[in-house]
């Protein structure tokens, strides 16, 4: 019998229509009275906040590794219900604070209410139960039949059922789940499991465009971290260039992604790139932007 702790924090998943819109409702016990539990699986609920996940907050996101972490042997494996404009941020995060965490740690929720005909909960909730129940370990987003590793996973349409990708390399799931069957195709390396506080930072996060100007960045010198999203692999306007000198001789560590949905960054390639790299400007490559911001968090970048 595997034994799972589902916890509740808000989301589309949990929503009612009222007068002011949508808005999350629904508790745990709720949400898991409409799906069928697998077979051999028992599961307690706990409910941590009710929210849309545009409103959580850090210390609400390091509330949910505090709880995974204090019921980590207790419980065989974990399942977030959590709304999903971002979720691809808290899974990172958990996947940072939470290295080497030895048991699935399973994000959900849908992008229809559960109460609505034809909704996608009950199958991304079974399913996360599923995940959840297996020999997984981390966290993961589950959403439309595929299970992607916290750190490679990007919320890319508003609307669609299959809601995330990959991230801008396209990085394949961890998963598939078909028929309530999970094949499992990789998952993260064993490593000794800890909590990794954040650390306090004050960052800025500037996409690059034509509107970008000079006095705008030079207002992030004396931050901890500027994260430039640049043009294409990574470009950065000369206009731009003396200000961005300016900030990373503030004392700033300033990285440069890009804002492409699809390919990695590499600043290498063009001279646009190589004089931010001269300046002492680091690429983040491939990772997304979920992803670099938990690192910022956790004081690994
Ligand atoms: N589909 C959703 O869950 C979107 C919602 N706004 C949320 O992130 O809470």
């Amino acid at each position: 019998m595997k034994h799972i702790l589902l916890l509740s924090t808000g989301g589309t998943i949990s929503c009612r229509a009222g007068a002011d819109g949508l808005a999350p409702q629904a508790d745990g016990t709720q949400l898991l009275g409409e799906v069928r539990v697998p077979e051999g699986v028992r599961v307690e609920v706990r409910d941590l906040m009710c929210v849309d996940s545009t409103d959580v907050t850090d210390t609400q996101r390091l509330a949910m590794a505090r709880a995974l972490w204090e019921n980590r042997k207790t419980y065989d494996g974990f399942v977030l219900t959590h709304g999903t404009d971002t979720m691809a941020y808290t899974a990172a995060f958990l996947c940072r604070v939470l290295p080497g965490f030895d048991r699935p740690v399973i994000l959900t929720g849908s992008q229809l209410p559960m109460e609505e005909d034809g909704s996608d909960a009950p199958e991304n909730l079974s399913d996360a139960l599923v995940c959840a129940a297996s020999d997984y370990r981390g966290a993961a987003v589950c959403f439309a039949g595929k299970l992607r590793r916290g750190t490679c996973v990007t919320k890319a349409d508003t609307q669609a059922f299959d809601a995330f990708s990959g991230g801008n390399t396209g990085c394949p799931p961890d998963g598939v789940i078909d028929d309530g069957v999970l094949t499992l195709l990789d998952m993260p390396q064993p490593e000794a499991p800890a909590l990794r506080l954040p650390v306090p930072v004050r960052a800025a996060v500037l996409p690059v465009t034509p509107l970008l100007d000079a006095e705008t960045v030079l207002t992030c010198c004396g931050r901890d971290v500027l994260l430039l999203y640049g043009y294409g692999v990574g470009g950065v306007p000369e206009a731009l260039a003396d200000a961005v000198a300016q900030v990373v001789r503030s004392g700033t560590r300033v990285y440069l992604g890009t804002q492409c949905a699809c390919g990695p960054a590499d600043c290498s390639v063009y001279a646009v790139g190589r004089r931010m790299q001269a300046l002492g400007v680091r690429c983040l490559g491939a990772q997304t932007v979920e992803d670099a911001i938990a690192c910022i968090q956790c004081g690994l970048l």
